[in-house]
């Protein structure tokens, strides 16, 4: 993990698009085992896994499934880190933590922000209310988390808009998988590119 802006790209099915996010400079790269046309299965995630260099994080994003579910994912694959959307529940948290992952709560920003470490996990990320739409949320209205906090911002990000909205809400990193598509589930590696150079713009 490098100490500038941290960068997630996220639903990746293929070895093309690992190796064009590796190289282009990612922190970490996600692979979805929940419903979704970025899904891939266990099998898959693990050969993926094999090419990845030790300094770049590999995510398992899960929605609300059960923990064995999880555990058993997550083992099979070799991945490094869980994201959960849902459930908020601490014991759930609590559980995963004995398995050695770095745990990321996914939530979506509402009236209420939420703070990273209320269930235990290790970054935050905001997202929209629908994970994985493309659609981007109103980040422009009020600070989304404290300074300084382990967060991510996601939702409609896209090599286009994502420096400006770095630049108003000063995130930990950012996280992305639709912008980065040619067409739904389909990544486009210069957009994978391009997404990152954007990122880190004026960035150190
Ligand atoms: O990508 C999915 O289909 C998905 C399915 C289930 C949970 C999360 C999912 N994606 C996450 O959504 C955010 C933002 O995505 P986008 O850039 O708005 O398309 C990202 O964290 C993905 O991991």
């Amino acid at each position: 993990m490098s100490d500038s802006l941290f960068i997630k790209i996220c639903g990746l099915k293929t070895e093309r698009d690992v190796d064009t996010a590796v190289e282009a400079g990612a922190d970490a790269i996600g692979f979805v085992f929940s419903d979704s046309p970025r899904r891939i299965d266990a099998t898959t995630a693990a050969g993926l896994c094999r090419r990845v260099p030790e300094h770049v994080l590999t995510v398992g994003v899960f929605r609300d499934e059960p923990l064995r579910e999880v555990r058993s994912l997550a083992d099979r694959a070799g991945i490094r880190a869980v994201q959960l959307h849902g459930p908020d529940d601490r014991a759930y948290y609590d559980d995963l933590a004995t398995g050695g992952w770095t745990l990321i709560r996914a939530a979506a920003f509402g009236n209420q922000v939420p703070r990273c470490g209320d269930m235990g996990e290790d970054i935050l990320l905001l997202d929209a209310p629908v994970p994985g739409s493309g659609v981007p949320w109103d980040w422009t209205g009020k600070p989304p988390a404290a300074p300084g906090e382990k967060w991510l911002l996601a939702g409609g990000l896209t090599p286009d808009n994502v420096r400006d909205a770095v630049d108003a809400t000063c995130p930990w990193g950012v996280d992305v998988s639709s912008g980065v598509e040619r067409s739904r589930g389909v990544k486009d590696p210069a957009l994978i590119t391009a997404f990152i150079t954007s990122a880190r713009d004026r960035c150190p």
